[in-house]
């Protein structure tokens, strides 16, 4: 184990108090979705107005990185891939000093303090190889923050989970083979983690960066492992999706939420989760530099048209259960386009959806239909604007840059050029510094109470049952010529 130690005073007035006034950042006070994250949003807003008054503490903060790798975690029973992955991110142990108070404040806490923080990043997991595809879209489709089933027939999930994702794996084999056999997420992912924690080191604020994916490797699960043995004392969370969704940030948040409730440990850390940003200064200007930028591989840059194409989801999610997806999706391309503007770019834009996966409704204009349309209309230069995710993906790489630039330029669009996703950009990762420093004062224990695990989800004989009986409804469906022909129409 290789160590280097390095030592920083924080002012915690300037760091907690100052930011976040400077900032763009705003909280959401309430919210209508019908997951249990109000009291995240709540406590997050009432931490935000405690730290406007706080008291000029001062944290002396020693800290040692090393390049030691602890275990692997927690993998998923049906899962076959290699269980030796990692999910800690350059690792760096930071323990901390005395904490003094420079003002004349001094309160209860006037105690000395041994701050150990810890940021999570949060992100959907990709397979890695052609072989991860089918597991990977079984944990997916597994996610009952993806498929909504009702509580009657939640017995039916693992096994309409097999189903789907054997269904659907041919067709995402062929993306995946096609942007050269996995996803690149994991790096990219990785190297964002890096980025973030040198950019905080700048900014005096040493932190342990983990990577917590939903769906694959490096599991949440085992980042929250690696962060209870780190024995971090403050936790920001911050999801890699700048628009909240259900089927994202929520089910990630989920998972924490479930894991933190029944450990003592991680039920009395303080945390702060960060829900949304989209609407943060930095990254509206960072999303403009690139659009500025591509505007410049174009002969006739006024004439071109932005197409943002966002990641659907299913409508039922806005219209039923409360998702401000589309909502924060329409104020995120409002801002981008009122910075642009501001720089004196005044060109046409347009949002649609793209990605939509079965035979169900999801948000609209699809991207498909808006390519074709916009091509009947003459339009002849066309920006693709991948919004809602922050790194290149299968639905970047391949969606948007093989199907539809071939779509657009079938329908009559003639110049095709297309947006970057952020990645490491260092105003952006600079900005996501700042969300961080700004969360940190907010942080409150995830839970105070918790809840008794149901006995029902652990007990075998249940689960037998459950998956016997799935499984034979599932093989009735499988086989039922209505069944067979929404699949073959919808996922492949
Ligand atoms: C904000 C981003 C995303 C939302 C919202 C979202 C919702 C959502 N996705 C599916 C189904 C699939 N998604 C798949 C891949 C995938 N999804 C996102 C982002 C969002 N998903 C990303 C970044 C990726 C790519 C990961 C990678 O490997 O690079 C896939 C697998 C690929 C494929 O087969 O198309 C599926 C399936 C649903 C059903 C859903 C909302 C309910
Ligand atoms: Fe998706």
């Amino acid at each position: 184990m290789s160590a280097t130690s390095c030592s920083g005073v924080l002012p915690r007035t300037k760091l907690f108090g100052s930011n976040i006034c400077k900032s763009n950042h705003r909280v959401p006070t309430s919210c209508s979705y019908t997951r249990s994250l109000k009291s995240v949003s709540c406590h997050l807003s009432e931490g935000l107005r405690d730290h406007n008054k706080s008291s000029s503490k001062e944290i002396v903060v020693s800290c040692s990185s090393s390049s030691d790798k602890g275990s692997s975690l927690v993998g998923r029973s049906h899962h076959c891939g290699p269980i030796d992955k990692r999910n800690t991110v350059g690792q760096t142990f930071c323990s901390a000093g005395v904490s003094t108070y420079s003002g004349a404040q001094v309160d209860s806490d006037s105690h000395a303090i041994e701050e150990k923080i810890g940021v999570l990043l949060l992100n959907l997991g990709g397979p890695e190889t052609l072989d991860d595809v089918q597991p990977f879209l079984f944990n997916l489709f597994a996610d009952p923050d993806i498929i909504r089933l009702p509580r009657l027939f939640q017995f039916l999930r693992q096994p309409l989970a097999k189903l789907i994702s054997v269904f659907r794996a041919p067709k995402s084999k062929e993306g995946y083979a096609a942007i050269g056999g996995g996803s690149p997420l994991r790096k990219i992912t990785d190297e964002q983690a890096h980025a973030l924690k040198r950019a905080l080191e700048a900014k005096n604020m040493p932190v342990n960066v983990y990577v917590g994916m939903r769906y694959w490797y490096p599991f949440t699960e085992e980042a929250i492992q690696q962060i209870k043995k780190d024995k971090i004392t403050r936790l920001v969370v911050l999801p890699l999706y700048p628009q909240f969704s259900i089927s994202t940030t929520g089910s990630s948040i989920g998972v924490l939420q479930r894991i933190f409730r029944e450990d003592a440990y991680l039920s009395e850390l303080p945390v702060s989760i960060i829900n949304s940003w989209y609407q943060r200064e930095g990254y509206i200007k960072s999303m403009a530099d690139l659009i500025e930028k591509e505007f410049k591989s174009f002969l006739k840059p006024e004439e071109v048209m932005i197409l943002f194409s966002a990641h659907g989801v299913p409508v039922s999610y806005v219209e039923d259960a409360g998702d401000p997806y589309k909502d924060q999706m329409e104020e995120c391309i409002y801002l981008i386009m009122q910075e642009l503007k501001a720089r004196g770019i005044n060109n046409e834009h347009t949002l649609c959806y793209q990605s939509r996966v079965g035979p169900i409704q999801w948000l609209k204009p699809y991207t498909d239909e808006v390519l074709v349309e916009l091509g009947q209309k003459g339009v002849k230069s066309l920006l693709a604007v991948p919004v809602s995710f922050v790194s290149e993906h299968i639905e970047t790489l391949e969606e948007i840059d093989m199907e539809y630039k071939h779509l657009a330029l079938e329908s009559g669009i003639e110049n095709w050029g297309r947006v970057p996703a952020l990645g490491c950009t260092s105003t952006f990762i600079m900005d996501l510094a700042d969300a961080v420093i700004e969360a940190l004062p907010s942080a409150t224990a995830i839970s105070t109470s918790r809840s008794a695990s149901k006995a029902v989800d652990h007990d075998p004989m249940q689960y037998i049952i459950k998956m016997f009986f799935g499984s034979i409804l599932a093989v009735f469906l499988l086989l039922s010529p209505k069944m067979v022909q929404a699949f073959r129409n919808h996922l492949f």
